[in-house]
C-alpha cells in the first residue's frame, strides 16, 4: 500500500491509548477504526476481485491483522466468511452473496464452534430441520451446549453469518452444512425474531474481536440460504450427499494455510521490536574500562532472538509452498478430483500447529529478552503474544490437529509396509533409516530429521499393533499411544518444516546477490543447527550423532550466532514494518524508546493529576486511624 495511504489511514486512526479505553469503548474504537481503514483499504482494491480473490483476501488479512493490536471485528468477514462463501456457495450463491460482501453491504462471521462443542465437529447441536411444506429450514438451538460460542464479531458487529448445523430431513440426520443466515435486521441492527446474541466476554487477547454467542428459537430460514455446492436439499426434501462429506470443512484448511503466514507475520513483528530495543538498550559493565554494551552483543539475547528471525523466514517460505499446493488442490477439487486433499489435511495438520507453537514460545522469548519495558503493554509484546497464543487454540486445537495428522501417517505407514507407494510429502518415509555416521551439513542435519520422522513413526505403529494384539480395541490403542502419535507428527512436521525452508530458499539464492544470499544462507544454518540442538536426544538416538560431533554443532552455532550479528538490526529492517504498523514503545525506528514510553505513561489517566481523590477519601483517614 502506498506511503499516502497509509499515512492518511494513520491520520484517520488517530488512535487513542487502547490500554486506558474500557471493555465496551476499546469495541467501539476499534469499529471506528475498522470502519475507516476498510473505507481506505477498499479503495485501493481492484474492484473486480480477480481470479484468486483468497490472495487479495490474503492482502487485506495481512494489513487488518497488522493493523489492530487485538485485531478487528471485521476479521472474520474476510477470513471465513467471504472464503466460506467462495468455496461452499452455488455460482447463483457466490454470484449474490460475494457482491454484498465484498462491498462490506453486509458483515459476516463464520459460527462453528458451540458451548459444548469445538473439536468434534460431528458433535455440533445446532439444528437445521428441513420443512417441504415451507421450503425452509428451522433453526434452533435445542439446549444451553447448542449455543454458537466464539465466532468473531458475532456479539454485535455481524448482521449475517455462516451457521454449521447438522441437517434434519425427516427425523434423518444429515450431517454438518453450512447455513447462510441473517442474524440482525439491516436497518436497524435489532436481532431477528428468534435469534439471541451477545458477547462472551473479556479474555486473554482478541478483546475488540466481538467474540460472541448465538442462540435460535426455531428461526426459520429458506431453502436457498443452505450453501448447497457440495450438498443439496431439494425442494421436496430430497438429500444429495456431496463427493466428500470432509468438503465442507474446506475454510478451515484455508484458515490453517493463512495461519503459518501469520505466524511468520507476528514472529517478525515481535522480533523487530525487541531486536530493535536490543540494540539500543546497553547494561551492565563486563569489562570494568568500558562502557556498558548493547544487550544484543550478549551471546544469550543472540541465542534468544536470531531464531525468531529465522523461524520467521521459514514459516514464510513454507506458507508460500503450502499456498500453492493448498491452490492447486482447490482447482483440482472443482474438478471433482479429490486424491490430493488428504495430504493437504494431513500438511496443513502438521504446519498450523508447530508454526503456532514455535511462534508462541518464540514471541514470549522475545518479551522476556526486553527486561521490565517487554512487560508494558505500549511495547505491544504482550498483545501480540496474545494473537499468536489463540492460534494454538482456534481453528483446530494444535493437539488435536497432531493427531489428524498422525492418522495419515499411521495410515501412509501401514501402507508402505504392505507394499504400497507413499507420495508427496510422505514419499521419504520409504527411505533408509539406518544412519551410519552422522552428517553435520546442512542436508545431513535435514536428512537426519528424515530418519527420526521414520523412527517414530514406525515405533509408534509397532506399539499400536501390539495394543491391538493384547485384545485393545483400535479406539482404545489409538487413546493409549497418543502421546506418541502427537510427537510422531510433530517430527514429520519438523523434517517438512527444515526441508521445505532449505529448498525454497535454495531456489531463490540463485537470483541473490553473493552477500545478501551468504546472509540468509546464514540464517537456514542457524534454523537446521538450532533445532539439532534442540533436538539432540533424537540425533543421539536415531541419527548416530557422537558427543563429538554435538561439540562441533555448539560450536559451529555460536560461530552463526557471531556471523549474525552484524547483520541483525539490518535483518529486521527488511521486515520493513512501518512504526504505525509495530505499535511500539520499544521497536520504533527511531530507537527512541526511553522518550516513547515516557510518552506513553503520560497518557495514563492517573497522571492527569498529581493527587488521586482516594487520597483524602480513604488514604489520609486510614493513616490518620480515622478510617
Ligand atoms: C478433524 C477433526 C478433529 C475430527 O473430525 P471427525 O469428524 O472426527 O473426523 P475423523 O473421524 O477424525 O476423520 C474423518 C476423516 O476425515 C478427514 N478429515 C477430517 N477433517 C478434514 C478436513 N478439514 N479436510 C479434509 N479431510 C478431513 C480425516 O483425515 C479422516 O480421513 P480418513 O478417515 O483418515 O481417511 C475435526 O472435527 C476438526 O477439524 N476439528 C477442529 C474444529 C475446527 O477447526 N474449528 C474451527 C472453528 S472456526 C475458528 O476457530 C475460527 C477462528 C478465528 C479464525 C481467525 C482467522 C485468522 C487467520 C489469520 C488472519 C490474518 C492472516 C494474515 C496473513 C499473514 O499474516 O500473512
Ligand atoms: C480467540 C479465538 C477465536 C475463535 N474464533 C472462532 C470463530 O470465529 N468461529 C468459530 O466457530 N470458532 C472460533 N473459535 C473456537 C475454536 O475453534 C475452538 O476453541 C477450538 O476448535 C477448540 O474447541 P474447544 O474450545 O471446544 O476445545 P475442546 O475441543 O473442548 O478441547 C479442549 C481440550 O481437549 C483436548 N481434546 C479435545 N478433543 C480431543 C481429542 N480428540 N484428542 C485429544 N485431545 C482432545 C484438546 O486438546 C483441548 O486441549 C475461537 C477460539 C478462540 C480461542
Amino acid at each position: 500500500m502506498d506511503e499516502q495511504k497509509v499515512l492518511s489511514i494513520k491520520g484517520l486512526l488517530d488512535d487513542t491509548p487502547e490500554e486506558y479505553l474500557s471493555h465496551k469503548e476499546k469495541y467501539e474504537n476499534s469499529i471506528r477504526k475498522s470502519v475507516l481503514f476498510y473505507k481506505t483499504l477498499h479503495s485501493t482494491e481492484d474492484e473486480n476481485m480477480s481470479v484468486d480473490e483468497k490472495t487479495k483476501l490474503n492482502f487485506r488479512n495481512i494489513v487488518t491483522s497488522a493493523i489492530f493490536k487485538d485485531n478487528s471485528p471485521f476479521m472474520l468477514h474476510n477470513s471465513m466468511f467471504i472464503p466460506t462463501i467462495m468455496g461452499q456457495g452455488t455460482d447463483e450463491q457466490r454470484e449474490y452473496w460475494m457482491k454484498r460482501a465484498k462491498n462490506m453491504e453486509i458483515i459476516g462471521t463464520y459460527a462453528q464452534t458451540e458451548l459444548g462443542h469445538g473439536t468434534f465437529i460431528r458433535g455440533l447441536e445446532t439444528q437445521a430441520t428441513y420443512d417441504p411444506d415451507t421450503e425452509e429450514f428451522v433453526l434452533h438451538s435445542p439446549v444451553l451446549s447448542s449455543y454458537k460460542w466464539w465466532p468473531g464479531g458475532l456479539a454485535h458487529t455481524a448482521n449475517y453469518c455462516i451457521v454449521m448445523a447438522r441437517l434434519y430431513i425427516k427425523g434423518k440426520s444429515h450431517g454438518i452444512h453450512p447455513f447462510m443466515v441473517q442474524i440482525r435486521d439491516e436497518e436497524t441492527h435489532m436481532p431477528l425474531p428468534g435469534i439471541k446474541l451477545g458477547e462472551i466476554g473479556a479474555k486473554l487477547g482478541f478483546n475488540t474481536v466481538n467474540n460472541g454467542f448465538l442462540g435460535f428459537e426455531n428461526h426459520r430460514i429458506s431453502r436457498d440460504r443452505m450453501l448447497m455446492k457440495n450438498a443439496q436439499v431439494l425442494k421436496d426434501g430430497t438429500f444429495v450427499a456431496g463427493s466428500n462429506s470432509k468438503l465442507t470443512y474446506g475454510t478451515m484448511v484455508y484458515v490453517r494455510v493463512l495461519i503459518v503466514s501469520n505466524m511468520a507475520n507476528m514472529l517478525a513483528k515481535a522480533v523487530t521490536i525487541a531486536l530493535r530495543y536490543s540494540a539500543i538498550r546497553r547494561q551492565s559493565q563486563p569489562k570494568p574500562d568500558e562502557p556498558e554494551p548493547q544487550i544484543l552483543d550478549y551471546v544469550t539475547q543472540q541465542h534468544k532472538l536470531f531464531i525468531a528471525i529465522a523461524s520467521s523466514h521459514a514459516f514464510y517460505m513454507n506458507a508460500m509452498w503450502l499456498w500453492e499446493i493448498y491452490y492447486s488442490v482447490s482447482l483440482q477439487l472443482a474438478s471433482g478430483k479429490l486424491d490430493n486433499l488428504p495430504e493437504l489435511h494431513a500438511l496443513a495438520c502438521c504446519l498450523k500447529p508447530l508454526s503456532t507453537i514455535d511462534a508462541t514460545a518464540m514471541i514470549e522469548k522475545c518479551r522476556l529478552a526486553c527486561g521490565g519495558h517487554g512487560y508494558m503493554l505500549s511495547a505491544n509484546l504482550a498483545q501480540t503474544y496474545g494473537l499468536a497464543t489463540a492460534a494454538y487454540t482456534y481453528e483446530g486445537e494444535n493437539t488435536v490437529l497432531l493427531l489428524q495428522a498422525a492418522r495419515s501417517l499411521v495410515k501412509a505407514w501401514v501402507g508402505h509396509v504392505k507394499g504400497r507407494p507413499l507420495k508427496g510429502t510422505m514419499a521419504y518415509l520409504a527411505g533408509d533409516s539406518t544412519v551410519k555416521a552422522w552428517d553435520g551439513s546442512i542436508d545431513g542435519i535435514i536428512q537426519s530429521f528424515k530418519v527420526v520422522a521414520i523412527r517414530k513413526i514406525s515405533s509408534v505403529v509397532k506399539i499400536l499393533q501390539d495394543y491391538e494384539k493384547s485384545g485393545l480395541s483400535p479406539e482404545d490403542a489409538w487413546n493409549k499411544a497418543s502421546v506418541f502419535l502427537t510427537a510422531a507428527s510433530e517430527a514429520h512436521g519438523r523434517a517438512v518444516l527444515l526441508s521445505v525452508y532449505k529448498s525454497e530458499m535454495d531456489k531463490r539464492a540463485a537470483v541473490l546477490s553473493p552477500p545478501l544470499r551468504k546472509v540468509l544462507l546464514q540464517l537456514v544454518d542457524l534454523y537446521v543447527t538450532y533445532w539439532a540442538l534442540e533436538k539432540v536426544g533424537d540425533m543421539l538416538l536415531y541419527a548416530s550423532i557422537t558427543d563429538k560431533d554435538v561439540d562441533e554443532l555448539q560450536r559451529r552455532y555460536i560461530e552463526l550466532l557471531a556471523a549474525i550479528r552484524p547483520n541483525a538490526v539490518g535483518l529486521v529492517d527488511a521486515f520493513d514494518f512501518r512504526d504505525e504498523i509495530l505499535n511500539s514503545t520499544l521497536g520504533a525506528y527511531d530507537g527512541r524508546a526511553y522518550e516513547r514510553l515516557m510518552e506513553e505513561a503520560m497518557k495514563s489517566p492517573l497522571n492527569a493529576e498529581p493527587v488521586n481523590q482516594t487520597f483524602h477519601k480513604y488514604l489520609k483517614p486510614f493513616m490518620r486511624g480515622k478510617l
